[in-house]
């Protein structure tokens, strides 16, 4: 990648201006980024950072757990930098060679004196650590976050906590961050919590579990946006030693008191990010092979590989990685229907190659995805709308039709996911400038210098 690189963040900063950004991110400062277009096939074979979702579960976990754990895989991002910051903060003792953790957990212990924890946008530390800080032993904690993850919802998980005897108040804004969070006073119990607004609020009651003297009793009366997460969280309690019960469709799930275990872990990549070097395959007529994450995952993203074979791309699945081929010289195929709620995080990615298929896309019940980092239904309609594509919005998701983007100068609303999908787009169709570039860094500091790497144009200012 050419161009003008950038200064390191400086943490402090960072947290007092209440920003994502962390040392681990790329580009920071960097106004904007050129991506040119890209005719020739994008064909490929690499390995792709580690999974955002599995890092930071493995990090909680382990500093829950009293002893020393081996994690490896583990993606160097702004989300998990935050994270091991703030449990840093608690006493947990974390340091990072490369893509390994070694974490000395604290087990129920917590900081006798008052702490504040920093997690930046991470929804997965924001979500999940309120719980355990409430079950563990010991003084208050008070967990901020950065203005973005501020203004997301919170008050569901507060609610249900609250209810399990959790003493959480707000002294700035109604169930929002920053929380402060009285140590020993989660009971546990019996809790009946809604899944329509995020998955992680469910994950986060439920990691509390094992620390709470009562364990929990999670009832969901109605449905789980992105449910495979939930699994993806009681996969990692019990690695991490956590007895837990549930029925088949996660609408009841108990986890008893308990403790978490130290343990070493392999993390895979992140499927999520997968996506968009799938798509460019699939836009470009070339070939993609991504070697550290296949069909054995549990993350729902990489499912966006049905829905590009039912485009006309050739996938080849095995358990620990995939291929995906375009249609080599033809269109990608339209004119369909897709509930992207069980993978709503891949809906930008197939957002962004809509436009090249020969019918129109219709999105629909990722409503909830109004409140990510973004609200990003309303802003990639308005993206698309700007770059000459026809496109319907709804409340739950839009339809975009066929048709050939121009060239423009985009916001990326740091949101990490808004400027990696524009990017596919800006590849396939005339380019695009991208303000702000470095917000990839909350999931993917590299993924500029991959697209480089593929032989894509990419210039900073
Ligand atoms: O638990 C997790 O790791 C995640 C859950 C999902 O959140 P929602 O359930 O809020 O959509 C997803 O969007 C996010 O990227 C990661
Ligand atoms: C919604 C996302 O992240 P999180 O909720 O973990 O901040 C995402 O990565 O698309």
């Amino acid at each position: 990648m050419s161009g003008r690189g950038s200064a390191p963040v400086d943490p402090r900063r960072a947290e007092a201006e209440g920003r994502g950004q962390s040392p681990w991110s790329a580009l920071a400062g960097v106004p904007h980024l050129d991506v040119a277009p890209h005719r020739a096939p994008i064909t490929a074979t690499l390995a792709l950072p580690g999974s955002k979702s599995y890092s930071n579960r493995a990090l909680i976990l382990a500093a829950m757990a009293d002893g020393r754990s081996t994690l490896g895989g583990l993606l160097r991002s702004d989300d998990s930098y935050w994270c091991i910051e703030a449990l840093g903060r608690l006493g947990a003792a974390v340091t990072v060679e490369r893509d390994t953790a070694i974490v000395m957990g604290l087990g129920r212990r917590r900081p006798l004196a008052d702490a504040r924890l920093y997690i930046g946008s991470a929804g997965t530390s924001a979500r999940f650590l309120p719980g355990l800080l409430a079950a563990g032993d010991g003084g208050r904690v008070t967990l901020d976050a950065s203005r973005q993850m501020r203004a997301r919802p919170m008050a569901p998980l507060l609610e249900a906590l609250r209810s399990m005897g959790a003493a959480i108040t707000c002294p700035l804004t109604a169930d929002a961050p920053p929380l402060d969070i009285a140590g020993g006073t989660l009971r546990g119990g019996a809790v009946t919590m809604s899944g329509a607004v995020s998955s992680q609020f469910i994950s986060g009651v439920l990691m509390a579990g094992p620390l709470a003297p009562e364990g929990v009793h999670v009832t969901i009366p109605d449905h789980v946006v992105q449910k495979d997460y939930v699994a993806m969280t009681l996969d990692m309690m019990a690695t991490f030693g956590a007895s837990v019960a549930v029925n088949t469709d996660l609408t009841d799930m108990r986890v008893d008191p308990g403790a978490y275990r130290p343990t070493d872990v392999m993390l895979e990549a992140d499927a999520s990010t997968a996506t968009y070097f799938f798509a460019l395959a699939a836009v470009t007529g070339g070939h993609v092979t991504v070697t550290n994450v296949g069909t054995a995952t549990r993350q729902p993203d990489l499912r966006l590989i049905d829905i590009l074979e039912r485009m006309g791309c050739a996938v080849t699945r095995a358990p620990g990685q995939v291929s995906v081929a375009g249609p080599e010289g033809g269109r990608l195929a339209g004119g369909f229907d897709v509930d992207m709620r069980p993978l709503s995080d891949a809906t930008l990615t197939l957002a962004a190659i809509a436009p090249f298929a020969d019918g129109p896309i219709a999105i629909h019940n990722v409503a909830h995805i109004r409140n990510h980092e973004s609200d990003r239904i309303a802003v990639i309609c308005r993206a698309l709308a700007d770059l000459g594509i026809r496109v319907e919005e709804r409340p739950d998701g839009l339809t975009v039709h066929p048709g050939r983007p121009t060239a423009g100068v985009m916001d990326t609303h740091d949101d990490h996911r808004v400027a990696m999908a524009l990017a596919v787009l800006g590849v396939a169709g005339e380019g695009l400038r991208l303000r702000d570039p470095g917000c990839v860094s909350k999931t993917c500091p590299p993924f500029f210098d991959l697209l480089a790497g593929l032989g894509v144009g990419v210039t900073t200012a």
